[in-house]
C-alpha cells in the first residue's frame, strides 16, 4: 500500500464547514486530474447504504461530532487504495478534522506535500451552509448543527493548520472571494509543488 502510493501527492484540503472546501476541490480535479477524497461523502456514503456502522454513523454526524478516527482512516485508505494505480494525486477532503487523526494518515498511508487551508469567515460559512441546506439534502445543514460544527472546527481543527504551518506546507487561500477568484490562488499553490 504505502509502496503503491508513494509517488503520488497527498494534499490535505483543511477549512470551516462551508468554506468551499469541496467547491475547489471539484475545480481541483478538473484542471490537475487528481482524485477527490471527502471524508464526508466517504461517510455519507456508508450511512445511505443502510448498514449497521451506516446507522451509528448517521447518529454521530447529526449530533455534529466526529466519527471514530479509525473508521474514516480505514474509508480513506481503501478508496486510496482503489485508486491508486491511476491517481497521480489525491485531495484529502474534510480530513485531518485534529491533529492525531493528521498523524495517524501519515503513520498508516503517507505524508501531505501540501495543506490547501480553504479560509472563511464564520458569517460566510453560516450563510453559505443554511443556504446549501436548503437543496443538499444533508441532516447537518441545519442551524443547530451548523453551530456545533463551527465550534469543533475552531477547537479541534484549527490546531491541525498550526501543526503543519511548523512544517512550512500550509498555503491559504482567501474563500471570501468569487469561487474563480480562490481557485486562481489554488492554482498557484498547486503549480508551485514539484
Ligand atoms: N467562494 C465562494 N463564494 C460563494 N459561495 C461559495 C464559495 N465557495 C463555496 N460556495 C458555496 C457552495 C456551497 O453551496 C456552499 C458550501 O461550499 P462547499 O464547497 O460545499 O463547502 P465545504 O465542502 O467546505 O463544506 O458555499
Ligand atoms: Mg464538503
Amino acid at each position: 500500500m504505502a509502496d503503491k502510493i508513494k509517488d503520488a501527492k497527498i494534499i490535505f484540503v483543511v477549512g470551516g464547514p462551508g468554506s468551499g472546501k469541496g467547491t475547489q476541490c471539484e475545480k481541483i480535479v478538473a484542471k490537475y486530474g487528481y482524485t477527490h477524497l471527502s471524508s464526508g461523502d466517504l461517510l455519507r456514503i456508508e450511512v445511505a447504504s443502510g448498514s449497521d456502522r451506516g446507522k451509528q454513523l448517521q447518529a454521530i454526524m447529526q449530533k455534529g461530532e466526529l466519527v471514530p478516527l479509525d473508521t474514516v482512516l480505514d474509508m480513506i485508505k481503501d478508496a486510496m487504495i482503489a485508486k491508486a494505480d491511476v491517481s497521480k494525486g489525491f485531495l484529502i477532503d474534510g480530513y485531518p478534522r485534529e491533529v492525531k487523526q493528521g498523524e495517524e494518515f501519515e503513520k498508516k498511508i503517507g505524508k501531505p506535500c501540501l495543506l490547501l487551508y480553504v479560509d472563511a469567515k464564520a458569517e460566510t460559512m453560516v450563510k453559505r451552509l443554511m443556504k446549501r441546506g436548503e437543496t443538499s439534502g444533508r441532516s447537518d445543514d441545519n442551524e443547530e448543527t451548523i453551530k456545533k460544527r463551527l465550534d469543533l472546527y475552531y477547537k479541534a481543527t484549527e490546531p491541525v493548520i498550526s501543526f503543519y504551518e511548523g512544517r512550512g506546507i500550509v498555503r491559504k487561500v482567501d474563500s471570501e472571494l468569487p469561487v474563480d477568484e480562490v481557485f486562481s490562488q489554488v492554482s498557484t499553490a498547486i503549480d508551485a509543488l514539484k
